[in-house]
């Protein structure tokens, strides 16, 4: 039976949330935000073991104990400057124990709102799938193409298109292979479709979003909130 290992990207600075420190690190629901998304993972029975890949100049993990997460976790140095070269260093390091047949599940250390739901339905829906693939949710709202000046241009058909979430899920060796013939992509995904493979689409919903702006703090905030008033006490 193939295994399943996660890779979490954690290396980036959070430019576009523009806050003093990298936003995985940003105060939520009373942890840094990447406890929670680590949690999850950890959580899950499916997956044996979890790589969170930090920036080689890493200051601010070692501020917490992270050791409540439990054994799973396995911590590595070797983020890279795109997320692309992070997955790739996490892959190389997760080396020690997968196989080419395992299943690597890649996730956002920015998106902390994954729930146990979603990942047993991504593995579930994919355990048989000859390629893998991604959460995703279908786009909602009408779309607009606009020019220089911000003034449309067109309305955009958005029949067929989706949303690309993570985690991604691949066998971790056409991941590797993917991933290294093809370092320019913003997913797991792209990189498997330049390979000439179709990857799945696990529908989820807009609740697995990815802090990335100010605003999506107080949302993912509220939705994990949300979530602990539904545990009956
Ligand atoms: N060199 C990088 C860049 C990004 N990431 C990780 O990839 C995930 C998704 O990327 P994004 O939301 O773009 O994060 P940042 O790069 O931190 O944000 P920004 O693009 O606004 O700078 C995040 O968990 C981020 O830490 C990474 O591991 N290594
Ligand atoms: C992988 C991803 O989260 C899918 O939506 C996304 O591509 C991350 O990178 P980006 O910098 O936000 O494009």
């Amino acid at each position: 039976m193939p295994r399943h290992y996660a890779i979490v990207p954690a290396a980036g600075s959070g430019s576009r949330f523009g806050a003093e420190m990298p936003k995985q690190y940003l105060p939520l629901a009373g942890r840094p935000l990447i406890h929670h998304t680590l949690a999850a993972l950890c959580q899950c029975p499916l997956i044996e073991r979890v790589w969170v890949v930090l920036s080689p100049g890493d200051s601010y993990w070692p501020r917490w104990d992270w050791t409540v997460l439990g054994p799973k976790l396995e911590t590595v140095y070797c983020g890279g400057a795109t997320r692309a070269e992070s997955v790739s260093n996490g892959l190389v390091a997760a080396q020690t124990a997968a196989a080419d047949d395992d299943w690597a599940l890649v996730h956002d250390a920015a998106r902390p709102c994954i729930s146990q739901a979603m990942l047993r339905s991504l593995c579930n829906e994919l355990a048989d799938d000859p390629v893998g693939g991604l959460l995703a949710a279908p786009v909602a709202d009408t779309l607009k193409r606009a020019d220089a000046g911000q003034r449309v241009l067109a309305t955009e058909p958005r029949d067929g298109l989706w949303q690309a979430q993570t985690p991604q899920m691949f066998r971790y060796g056409l991941l590797r292979r993917a991933l290294s013939a093809c370092p320019q992509v913003t997913d797991e995904a792209g990189a498997v479709e330049a390979a000439g493979y179709q990857p799945r689409l696990v529908r989820a919903d807009a609740s697995n979003l990815k802090v990335t702006f100010p605003a999506d703090l107080a949302l993912a905030e509220a939705i994990l909130k949300s979530r602990r008033e539904e545990i009956p006490v």
